[in-house]
Parts: C-alpha cells; sequence; structure tokens
C-alpha cells in the first residue's frame, strides 16, 4: 500500500497545492529531508539540531533489530507472555498503537489511578516483563510505575533484575539506575523528541516484545523516505503539512482526526500529542480533536486515516508515521513556530511538585466545594443561580468564546467501566452501552451534540504529557472541565512520601492552577463516590 494525501475539501487542496509550490521554490523540502536545522528560524536553531535524527530512523533504527530480538527471544523462553510499558506521552503512545494495529496485547501504564495500576499488577505477574521508557528518565508516573512494580516482583519472590527492561536516551539518570540494578537497557537515539520516536526504540521495544512486526513499520517508512526530499505533491509530507499549516493560518485550526475502519487502530492518540505539543505554543497551535464527530463548523477541519475527509492520509503505519512527522515540521514553519520544543509543559509539574511539597502529611489544598449535588462535589467560581449539576455543565458550555473549545481532563481509571457485570447472555451491542453508560468518556459525546464548539477528552495525568501543552501555551481560548474520584484503596510509592492517590490528585490540582492562572474558566469536578458519580454525571450531561 503506497502513502498518499488526497483532498475531499477543495478549498483545502487549493491552498495546500499553493503553499507546496512555495515552500518547494524556497527549498524548504529538501532542506528539511537533508536535516537543515535553520528551517524554524535562528531562536529554535540549536535545539532543531539535536531534534531531526527521525529523518533518518527508517534506515538507523535497524541497528536494534538483533538486541530486540534477543529480548523477545528470552522473554519468550521465560513465557513472560503479559507485557506491561509504563511510560508517558512519546514513550507509550507510539507503542499503544502500533499493538493495536497488529492486534497483539499492551498493557500501558501512563496513569497514576491506583486502581487502573492495582489491576495490571493483579494480571499474571509471574508472567510479566515491564518495560520502563523514559527519555529524560525522571518522570515522575514512570519512576513510580517503576517502583511500585520492584516491590510487587519481590513481594512475589521474583528478581526484578529478570523483569524489567529500560529504554531510555544514553546518560539519563535511568540509564545509571538500570546499570546498577542489573536490568537489560536499550538506549535510544538522543537527537530525536519524545513525540517523534515512534520509529526509534519506545516504539520498537515494547511493540516487539508484545508481538508486533517491527521491521515491517521500518520497511514501510523507508518506502515513502525518498519522497521527502521532493518539491511537489509527490510529496506526502509536504502535501500534508502545507493543508494544515495554511488550513490553520486560514482560521481552520481545529483538526478533527478520525481513523474510522481502518487498519490502522489508534493513530489519532499519537497524532494528537504530535500536533497539539508541537504547534500549540505562543499563543499559536492547532487543536486535535479525537473521538469526536465534525461539527462543520467553520473553524474546523477534518483529517482521516484511510477515511474520506476534508484531508485523506492513506498508507501503512510506518509510513504514517514519518509523514505525520514531516508534516508538523512543515506546518510549525509555516505558523512561525519551533516544532520542537514544549515551554509549558513544565508549569504543571512544577505546581504538582510544590502541592505536594507544601501541604507535607496533611490534606492537599482542594479548597471546598462550591457546591454539591449527589456523589458528586464541584469545585471552582459558579454564578449564583447555578444550583445543580446540569447547571454546572450548561453554564461551562455558554462560557466557550467563539472559536474556542471545551476540553474535559479525567483523572480517573481508564479501565474501570469494562469492569462492570454485564450479563451472560448479553449482545455486542449490549455491552458496549453497558460499558459506554459507566465510561467517563462518554461525557465528550453528551456535551458535544449540546454546542457547536469542538468538546476534547483527556486522560490525566496522559494528557498532561500531549495536549497539555496546546492548552497552556495555545490559543487562551479553552474552557476545562476537570474530573477526580475518590480514591477507595491507595497504592504506596515505594521510597516517596505519596502513594500514587495522592499524586493524581496533586497532578490534577497543579493543571488547575496552572489554567486558572491564565483566567481559564476551569471548574473540578469531584466524585466522592466514582461509580455512582459517572452516572449521576451522564445523566445530568443528558439533562443539559
Ligand atoms: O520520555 P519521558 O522523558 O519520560 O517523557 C515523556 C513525556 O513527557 C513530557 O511531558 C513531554 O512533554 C512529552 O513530550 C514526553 O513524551
Amino acid at each position: 500500500m503506497d502513502m498518499s494525501v488526497t483532498f475531499g475539501d477543495e478549498a483545502v487542496a487549493a491552498e495546500a497545492s499553493e503553499a507546496v509550490r512555495r515552500l518547494a521554490e524556497e527549498g524548504v523540502p529538501q532542506a528539511l529531508s537533508n536535516g537543515d536545522p535553520t528551517l524554524w528560524g535562528p531562536e529554535a536553531e540549536s535545539e532543531a539540531r539535536m531534534r531531526l535524527g527521525w529523518l533518518d530512523l527508517p534506515t538507523t533504527s535497524r541497528e536494534l533489530l538483533p538486541e530486540i530480538t534477543k529480548l523477545v527471544e528470552r522473554a519468550r523462553a521465560e513465557n513472560l507472555e503479559h507485557v506491561v510499558l509504563a511510560g508517558m506521552g512519546g514513550s507509550s503512545l507510539a507503542p499503544e498503537v502500533i499493538c493495536a494495529t497488529a492486534d497483539v496485547p499492551l498493557t500501558v501504564l501512563d496513569t497514576t489511578d491506583p486502581g487502573q495500576v492495582r489491576r495490571a499488577l493483579a494480571d499474571r505477574l509471574d508472567r510479566t516483563i515491564l518495560v520502563v521508557s523514559s527519555k529524560s528518565g525522571s518522570t515522575i508516573e514512570t519512576d513510580s510505575h517503576r517502583r511500585v512494580y520492584e516491590k510487587a516482583f519481590r513481594d512475589a519472590g521474583i528478581d526484578p533484575a529478570d523483569r524489567i527492561v529500560v529504554v531510555t536516551d544514553p546518560g539519563s539518570p535511568l540509564e545509571q539506575l538500570a546499570i546498577e540494578s542489573g536490568y537489560p537497557v536499550i538506549l535510544a537515539d538522543p537527537n530525536v523528541g519524545g513525540r517523534y520516536s515512534a520509529l526509534t526504540a519506545f516504539g520498537l521495544v515494547p511493540s516487539a516484545l508484545a508481538g508486533a512486526e517491527v521491521i515491517r513499520l521500518l520497511d514501510d517508512a523507508a518506502e515513502v523516505r525518498p519522497r521527502l526530499a521532493e518539491g511537489s505533491e509527490a510529496n506526502p509530507g509536504l502535501t500534508l503539512g502545507a493543508a494544515l499549516g495554511t488550513a490553520a493560518l486560514a482560521g481552520r485550526d481545529k483538526l478533527v482526526l478520525e481513523d474510522g475502519l481502518s487498519p490502522i487502530n489508534g493513530l489519532p492518540d499519537w497524532i494528537e500529542q504530535l500536533v497539539a505539543e508541537s504547534t500549540g505554543k505562543q499563543g499559536k497551535g492547532i487543536l486535535p480533536v479525537v473521538g469526536a464527530d465534525p461539527t462543520e463548523a467553520e473553524d474546523e477541519i477534518v483529517a482521516g486515516i484511510d477515511t474520506e475527509a476534508d484531508v485523506q492520509v492513506d498508507g501503512p503505519l510506518g509510513a504514517q508515521f514519518l509523514v505525520w512527522e514531516y508534516a508538523t515540521a512543515i506546518a510549525g514553519r509555516l505558523l512561525g513556530i519551533n516544532p520542537f520544543d514544549q515551554p509549558n509543559v513544565a508549569e504543571s509539574k512544577e505546581n504538582t511538585a510544590r502541592i505536594l511539597r507544601e501541604s507535607g502529611d496533611g490534606p492537599l489544598p482542594t479548597g471546598t466545594p462550591a457546591l454539591v449535588d449527589g456523589p458528586v462535589e464541584v469545585y471552582g467560581e459558579l454564578p449564583a443561580h447555578v444550583k445543580d449539576l446540569s447547571g454546572v455543565l450548561t453554564h461551562l458550555l455558554e462560557q466557550i468564546p467563539d472559536r474556542g473549545y471545551l476540553a474535559i481532563l479525567a483523572f480517573l481509571d481508564r479501565e474501570a467501566a469494562f469492569d462492570v457485570p454485564v450479563p451472560p447472555e448479553a449482545s455486542f451491542e449490549e455491552i458496549t452501552d453497558i460499558w459506554a453508560a459507566h465510561d467517563p468518556a462518554s461525557l465528550q459525546g453528551l456535551l458535544a451534540i449540546r454546542t457547536d464548539r469542538p468538546v476534547t477528552f483527556g486522560w490525566g495525568p496522559r494528557y498532561l504529557h500531549s495536549t497539555g501543552q496546546y492548552h497552556k501555551g495555545g490559543p487562551q481560548n479553552g474552557v476545562f472541565l476537570q474530573l477526580t474520584g475518590a480514591v477507595e484503596e491507595d497504592l504506596e510509592v515505594p521510597g516517596k512520601p505519596y502513594t500514587l492517590g495522592r499524586l493524581q490528585l496533586a497532578q490534577a490540582l497543579g493543571d488547575l492552577d496552572a489554567q486558572r492562572g491564565r483566567g481559564r474558566p476551569a471548574l473540578r469536578l469531584h466524585l466522592t463516590d466514582r461509580k455512582a458519580g459517572v452516572r449521576y454525571l451522564l445523566d445530568a450531561a443528558r439533562e443539559v
């Protein structure tokens, strides 16, 4: 299957074609293909100089294959069939889509929800292999997962050194720890940023362990690679980047991502991080909208993966990764931003660290609820006429400005809905209905039909490493609805003064501080009983 970018929207096609011509005249496609770090201006140059390694990965990553094969053979020989990946953002989003597309099971831990981590721990610990992936080697969630698993392995009489594999950058504190602990380390290419790292060790190692055929990804990427030097619409990365960039400049800066019934499963979540973190800064950016239907709003453009849309991007997964990365770099140039930094991500992390530090052993600074409706407490400022939960939701929707959006950010257990018992004779449709009725993510669809503005949904803290950059650094027209929940059974983080549940709440509060500090409307709904709270909230949304 060949990589292609085609258009269902003539206006987008015409703008893109004109921009392709201009960019070609300026020599941009050739320069990008050659790894020229000057394409994003003098301020971005030093960062870009060490962030363009992704262009060579279809060739350079092949060096990893013998090492990966050895790891896979060892895991097979020891019957380690449950592959758990601890990694945030760029360190887990690519393996998630690679494994979903290959239809091989991978348990991804990119959460601080104690229930979700407990579920992973309870699943075949005796046959678990844990991949600890972190480029920086200092990400708090990933560090916590490693600590939790080390203890669990030891408690079960298993040597962690037999079960933990580390993927990190050379020289990181995690590399050092791995060496000291006797964990095998696969070093990733340091000249590739996290969200561009799908075809590095970060994408390949966990995916191969889970059973995906990773060489195919490199072969498919290698096949499209020569076209990325071309100065014409035969260059799919140039065409896609020109379309995204010119559409955003013309005001169509909400990018609805659809993968329909495509054989590629879940790529929009990966694109979401790439596009949001790369472009959402200096008050500019492209907002990816995943999991929602197009609204036909004027500021929207729809991209389809192997699916008819304004811009349709067809091709195999390995080539898609490379083409979207190239396109994002092109769109970044057109928008006049540095697509390789994430200047606002640290802010929420710092807020969280401060909140944990200042609260010591005492309660976290949650404040007092402005309203309590059933199992839901509402934190934040509310006008006097708002008396119940559906009033709260209506109030939030009314606050979305022109060209703005609502972001639902759920610091909850992403898998909890699937634990709900289903009758043994239930049909597939009945089962999915039961799940949806217990899934906080259903709130996105329920609120989306009550506004003509985009509604996004992100799981916390996962989104902090993805759209969180856009929410803080992009155009300031977001309205934020946070969901948190009471913790029934918490989990210690060995060697740390916080539990996972405490960390999770501190992360929510830290990001809320960042949004409120910018004057954005932001409310936190706290579910004092999670299961009842989700149902109550979804019912309230139906009444809006
Ligand atoms: O791989 P790590 O260093 O643990 O980083 C994981 C993620 O964390 C940060 O928040 C960055 O903004 C992301 O781009 C990155 O993918």
